[in-house]
């Protein structure tokens, strides 16, 4: 996707502060600002939706990168089949599930792929839309799309609702992107730090207490 599409949320105008928000009790302490407010989400993957649908040519096999991309995909295949129930275009759906793992704390490590081969020739000769929730590093998309083209889908779209500006990228950018966030580790809408926050709807910075009250310690 073209970054001209992408909105670009910068820090300075964008953080708007806890208080304007309904944050749950057990997180406050944990969280620095609201980068991303969950309606703005929503308005946001419906617009994916669209996008998707217009330029989708056959049936989608829809894959959904567990766990953090839950939520997304959840929103993003609900407005899918809202477009095409509203008589624009027929595309016929079915869902697939991969989990993948790598961060602790706020950095990655190896990728953890748990994709068996019978999983894998699933998508040969199907049109694949992955559906992600961050690309970081982009390690993890790399090494997930090289898997998947040994299996000669016809095509594969990579859908991520974020794409983190780090110095740290890989320089992997995905077809449709929400929103190009700051260099910030992020919590919510199913983006977690160490299994917490996924039960939050807002997107949100995670601030230095909450890193060390969530940390796993080695
Ligand atoms: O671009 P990268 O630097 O590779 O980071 C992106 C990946 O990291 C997160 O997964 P995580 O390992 O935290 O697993 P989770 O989805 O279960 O939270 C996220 O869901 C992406 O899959
Ligand atoms: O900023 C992030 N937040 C949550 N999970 C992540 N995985 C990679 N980057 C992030």
């Amino acid at each position: 996707m073209d970054p001209k599409k992408w909105i670009d949320v910068n820090s300075e105008s964008f953080q708007y502060s806890l208080d304007h928000f309904v944050i749950p009790d057990h997180y406050e302490d944990a969280l620095s600002s609201v980068l991303i407010p969950h309606g703005v989400i929503m308005d946001r993957v419906e617009k994916l939706a669209k996008l998707i649908v217009q330029e989708s040519t056959g049936p989608l096999v829809v894959c959904c990168v567990l766990k953090g991309g839950h939520q997304f995909f959840a929103d993003l295949v609900n407005y899918i089949k809202k477009n095409v129930t509203r008589g624009n275009k027929t595309v016929p759906l079915s869902l697939e599930f991969i989990k993948v793992k790598s961060y602790s704390n706020e950095t990655s490590g190896d990728v953890k792929l748990s994709l068996t081969d019978e999983e894998c020739k699933e998508f040969s000769g199907k049109n694949i839309l992955i559906v992600e929730d961050i690309i970081d590093t982009g390690k993890t998309m790399v090494q997930l799309l090289a898997k998947l083209r040994k299996y000669n889908p016809e095509s594969v779209k990579v859908a991520s609702l974020l794409i983190k500006k780090t110095p740290l990228s890989n320089g992997y950018v995905p077809d449709y992107v929400g929103f190009a966030i700051p260099n910030a580790f992020v919590v919510g809408y199913a983006l977690d730090y160490n299994e917490y926050f996924r039960d939050l709807d807002h997107i949100c910075v995670i601030n230095d207490h909450g890193k060390e009250k969530y940390a796993i310690k080695n």
